[in-house]
Order: C-alpha cells, then sequence, then structure tokens
C-alpha cells in the first residue's frame, strides 16, 4: 500500500496507483494501443456517451477528436480572442463596484460565470451574462449537468455499470440533456441555413467547419459530413462538463496564490504595465513569462483533475518492476501527487514559478509535469483553457489588486469529488 506504485483494493476492479513518470508514460504513450480507455461507466442512453471524454478509443474517438482538435488551433483561438475579451469586460466591470466600496465578496461567484459565460459563448455562440441572468436556462441546465449529485442511478452507473443498463437507469437527468440536443439541433439548423462556407468561432461552428472542410465541402444548404449532429451535441456538453470546473478552479487558485505572494502580483503588474491594450493579442499573451509561470505553477501544484485513469485491455507485464497486470486492470496516474515529488520537483511544495523562469536552475524534471494528462488522449481543450486563464489573468491584473481580507481564514483545498476547488476568496 506504500510507495510510487502500489495496488489498493477496489470493488470493481484490480486498480494500480502508478505515481512514477517513467512507467506513467510507458503505460499511457508507448503502450497506448494496451491503454486506450479511461474508468468505464454506464452513461444511459442520453447523447452523454457521444462525448469525447466518456468513448472508448474507437474509430468514432479517433473521429470526433480530429474534428475538435482544429477548433483549439492558432488561426481559431484567435478567432474566439474578441467574444473572451467582451466576457472579460463584463467581469472587470461587475467588479468594479467592490473595489470602490472596499466591500468583501466571494471572488469564486464571479469566477464561475465568467466561465459560464465563456462556454456559453465559445460552445454555442451564445451571449448571457449569468450572474444578471442566473435563471437563463443555459445557466440552469448546465449546473444540473456539472453539480453531480450523487443519487441512486448515478452511483449505480460509476459502481455497478452492469446492473445500471439491465435496468436502463440514466447518469444524468434526460430532460437536461435534451435541453443541450434541442438548443444545438436549432443553432446547426440555423447555421446551415445561413451558411456561406464560414463559420461562427463557437465549437458548433468549428465543427461543422472542419467536417466540411475535411470532406472537401464548403457547405451552403448542406448537413456537415463526418459528424452527426447527435455527436455534436454531445461535444457541446462535453465543453461544460471537461470546461468548467477545471478553468473556474485554476483561475480560483491563482487568485489564492497571488494573494498569498503579493510579490508576485507585483512583478505580474510590472510585466504587463509595458504592453498596451492593442499589443495583448493571443501572440503576447503567449509570451509574457511571468503570466505564463504563475499559471504553470498554479497548475503544478493544484491540477484540478488530480487523476488521469487508463483501463488495461490485454494482460500486460511491467517489467522493470516485476508487475504483471491482469486484463481490465485500472491504472491510477496523480499529477497532483507527482507534481510534488522531490524526485520531479525542487521544492515541490513552495509557490515558485521561477522553476518555469530560470529552468536550468531547478533541473525539474519537466516530463513529469502533466496537469493536462499525456499520451493521445491529453486534454483536447489544453491551448483554449491556457488562452483563455491568460486572458482574464492579465486583465484582472491590470485593472485590480488583491488583499487578503484579515478577518477569513483562507483554505486552499477541498476536494470535492475528485476534482478540487479552493475554498474560499474574500478578496
Ligand atoms: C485548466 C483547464 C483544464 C485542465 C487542467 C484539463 C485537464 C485535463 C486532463 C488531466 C485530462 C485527462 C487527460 C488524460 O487522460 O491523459 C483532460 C481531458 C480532456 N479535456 Fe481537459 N482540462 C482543462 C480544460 C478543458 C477544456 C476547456 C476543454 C474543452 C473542450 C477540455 C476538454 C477535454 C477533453 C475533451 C478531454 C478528453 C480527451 C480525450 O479523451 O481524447 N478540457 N483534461
Amino acid at each position: 500500500m506504500y510507495g510510487p506504485i502500489h495496488g489498493v483494493p477496489s470493488p470493481r476492479c484490480h486498480l494500480l496507483i502508478v505515481n512514477d513518470i517513467d512507467i506513467a508514460r510507458e503505460l499511457y504513450i508507448k503502450q497506448f494501443h494496451n491503454f486506450p480507455i479511461r474508468y468505464s461507466f454506464w452513461f444511459g442512453y442520453s447523447n452523454i456517451n457521444k462525448i469525447l471524454f466518456f468513448m472508448p478509443a474507437n474509430d468514432d474517438w479517433k473521429r470526433i477528436r480530429s474534428l475538435i482538435t482544429p477548433a483549439f488551433t492558432t488561426g481559431k483561438l484567435k478567432r474566439m480572442i474578441d467574444p473572451i475579451t467582451q466576457i472579460n469586460a463584463n467581469f472587470i466591470g461587475h467588479l468594479r463596484k467592490f473595489s470602490e466600496s472596499g466591500e468583501e465578496f466571494d471572488i469564486k461567484k464571479f469566477t464561475s460565470a465568467f466561465s459560464m459565460d465563456v462556454i456559453a459563448r465559445c460552445a454555442y455562440g451564445i451571449e448571457i451574462d449569468s450572474l444578471s441572468q442566473p435563471d437563463h436556462p443555459i445557466v440552469t441546465n448546465a449546473k444540473k449537468i456539472f453539480g453531480v449529485d450523487a443519487s441512486f442511478s448515478y452511483i449505480m452507473c460509476i459502481m455497478f455499470p452492469k446492473i445500471a443498463e439491465f435496468f436502463g437507469l440514466e447518469m444524468t437527468d434526460a430532460k437536461t440533456v435534451q435541453y443541450f440536443d434541442d438548443l444545438t439541433f436549432k443553432i446547426i439548423e440555423k447555421r446551415i441555413e445561413s451558411s456561406t462556407g464560414k463559420q461562427n468561432p463557437d465549437l458548433i461552428g468549428l465543427m461543422i467547419e472542419n467536417a466540411n472542410e475535411m470532406n472537401g465541402i464548403v457547405a451552403k444548404n448542406d448537413i456537415p459530413k463526418g459528424i452527426s449532429k447527435d455527436e455534436i451535441s454531445a461535444q457541446g456538453i462535453l465543453f461544460f462538463i471537461a470546461g468548467f470546473d477545471t478553468t473556474n478552479a485554476t483561475l480560483t487558485h491563482i487568485f489564492y496564490y497571488l494573494i498569498k505572494h503579493s510579490e508576485w502580483q507585483e512583478k505580474l503588474y510590472e510585466e504587463l504595465s509595458i504592453v498596451s491594450d492593442e499589443e495583448l493579442d493571443y501572440e503576447k499573451l503567449k509570451e509574457l513569462p511571468i503570466l505564463n509561470a504563475i499559471i504553470d505553477e498554479t497548475l503544478r501544484l493544484q491540477p484540478p483533475l488530480p487523476v488521469v485513469d487508463r483501463e488495461c485491455i490485454e494482460p500486460y507485464r511491467i517489467e522493470s518492476h516485476g508487475i504483471d497486470l491482469p486484463k481490465n486492470t485500472m491504472i491510477s496516474v496523480q499529477p497532483y501527487v507527482i507534481h510534488r515529488d522531490p524526485r520531479y520537483f525542487k521544492d515541490p511544495y513552495e509557490f515558485k514559478p521561477e522553476r518555469f523562469l530560470h529552468k536550468s536552475k531547478f533541473n525539474d524534471n519537466l516530463a513529469a509535469y502533466i496537469p493536462f494528462g499525456l499520451g493521445p488522449r491529453l486534454c483536447v481543450g489544453m491551448r483554449f483553457a491556457l488562452n483563455e486563464l491568460r486572458l482574464v489573468l492579465a486583465n484582472f491584473i491590470i485593472n485590480y489588486k488583491l488583499a487578503p481580507n484579515p478577518d477569513v481564514k483562507v483554505s486552499n483545498q477541498n476536494v470535492e469529488y475528485y476534482r478540487m476547488h479552493p475554498n474560499f476568496i474574500v478578496a
């Protein structure tokens, strides 16, 4: 039960914890064909089971992944900058009254609203201001999707998928999934009717565009080939499931570290103060060393998905350790633990963004830096998430200074289910 590699009793399968980066890379990269899937659940009959994150690594997964990946290339991300900048301006505006009055507030409420508005805009092309419109159907339905509560059906779908399938249980509320299906189908129809070939710069539009490009068609009155409407709808929901909590938790953790380490806030402000608003574009944001080092170091200490799992589909022997893995063994690699391992990172528990600025001085093993996972199932939204974080953080620090509230005890960790959330903040 101890050490970087150990077995853990589990009700469903053999479970091996692998917190050794060389073995993790052997299994997840070199032996991907043998470890291609995540822990499988029963999702029910709704389109949730067509979400890329949950798909087995079959031809459908390859096809959908190859349609989503180009949605996050540099050119496409640049097209998303303007909408995110507008949402950002709204976020900054909402905070102004607190900065002027000195009144305390919970910043998580605002970062959640920001993340929600970004997804509505960047996945569906819909402009909302969820702080002023908390009852907007996108907001209420999205909350039902990611705020999964441990209902009987949900537990059965996770723990006893075969029984759940036998009884036809659904993991998520079918009406909620139906809401997103209807929304997506309407958007697709509208886009196809009015299409001139170039779609809106949101995930649905870019998937239609990519599907059309891949099939050599610039569509007019044409249903995209290579992806079904159900599959497009599922990837919209994916954005809420894979992109909301992760980005939101990272943003609030960044604020936490900047409050605790105000010298980094100062350094970041100095870095940003010599860049004009017009210059602050996609390329510039990517190059700002202090901005990026703060984000990278926060993701090292607080990776929002602390566990990255795979299932072994054929028996396999880890020769270097003489460990035989029976078929269906689950492997769990834990970025949270690996990132705090002194074999890989110097002063691993300390917030030291300089490790990403002076790499040779620290001599960290950056192959062990895996906040977005590793191998062919690496996070597909990584570039989108980093772009969003850079943009919101830069604009926040240009406008405001974060200070701790001496009356509030700040704690940085609260593990809810398997994602981590900072449990605080009053600024
Ligand atoms: C800070 C933000 C984010 C972090 C830290 C993060 C982290 C991760 C991690 C650790 C994985 C598992 C990778 C593996 O198994 O090797 C993953 C998978 C995934 N993420 Fe993210 N993620 C973030 C944001 C997003 C966003 C915004 C999207 C939106 C599209 C997204 C979409 C996905 C998808 C689709 C997968 C599954 C890929 C596949 O199985 O082929 N993520 N993410």
